[in-house]
């Protein structure tokens, strides 16, 4: 793992808050649903494969949504969304493992556990059908990795950079998230899955991760080679407390459609 003095104070404090929770006792043991199933499902409907995220806040939002997460779950499933994303971590993004459990049980399509998962034991907190595994914050990527198939999960794992990249791949990784967000100042640059995707081979599941906000965004990641795209902030609005989150989800997921193309230009 680098040093934690790159990251921003924020990021600091999240690992922080990971490195003290307890891990599972219990070895999860989990029959997942497949995403490149689901993603090829999205794509034969002509939707675009969109994994939307329940993400209550976060350190960048501009307020919280406190909306039953099932509720949200099942707006971004009505919105076209191939998969769901749950944040499960409670201090800083207003998750929980309880969340998911539930979410998994109501909707029908793969279900990603977002976390700050460090070691095997911080696995074994919820079963889901894949589970993050952020390259930067773990020490062997490779026995991860491994163990996350173990149990069952999918691990998708995710890399800011080229070097990172190369670590996902040498680790067998066979889905691999790319994060537009630089954990050091947490900003946003779509040129970060931009100038990574052309390195992954064909056979990997490539995601863009974060700062997709338009149907203008989703295509400049399609177009730059993803499979599908993690959406977060723009489904769930945080500013505005009643968005329809059906309606925000079916506008990315229909970006590739011909109304969206000539209708919406932003
Ligand atoms: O809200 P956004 O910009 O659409 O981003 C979603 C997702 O990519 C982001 O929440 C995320 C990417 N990697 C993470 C790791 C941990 C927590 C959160 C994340």
């Amino acid at each position: 793992m680098n040093s934690d003095t790159e990251l921003a104070p924020a990021v600091r404090s999240i690992l922080e808050a990971a490195r003290e929770r307890s891990g599972g006792d219990a070895v999860i043991d989990v029959d997942a649903r497949s995403l490149s199933d689901a993603l090829a499902d999205a794509e034969a409907e002509g939707r675009v494969p969109v994994i939307a995220e329940v993400k209550p806040t976060s350190p960048t939002a501009e307020g919280t949504r406190d909306d039953d997460p099932v509720e949200l779950a099942r707006a971004m499933v009505d919105g076209g969304a191939a998969a769901i994303s749950v944040l499960t971590e409670p201090t800083h993004f207003g998750g929980s493992p309880d969340a998911l459990t539930r979410i998994r049980e109501a909707v029908d399509v793969p279900v990603l556990r977002k976390d700050f998962v460090l070691d095997e034991p911080g696995m074994d907190v919820v079963a889901a059908d894949l589970l993050l595994v952020i390259v930067r914050f773990v020490d062997d990527l490779e026995a991860l990795v491994a163990a996350a198939r173990e149990r069952g999960f999918q691990p998708l794992v995710e890399v800011h950079d080229r070097a990172e990249l190369e670590a996902a791949l040498a680790a067998g990784a066979e889905i691999i998230g790319v994060n537009n967000r630089d954990l050091a100042r947490l900003e946003v640059d779509l040129e970060t899955f931009e100038s990574v995707a052309p390195h992954a081979p064909a056979d990997v599941t490539l995601i863009a991760e974060s700062g997709v906000s338009s149907p203008a965004d989703v295509r400049r990641m399609r177009k730059a080679g993803a499979d599908a795209l993690l959406v977060g902030s723009a489904v769930m609005d945080h500013g505005a407390g009643d968005s329809d989150v059906t309606e925000n989800t079916r506008r990315l997921t229909r970006a590739e459609s011909a109304e969206s193309t000539t209708e919406e230009t932003t």
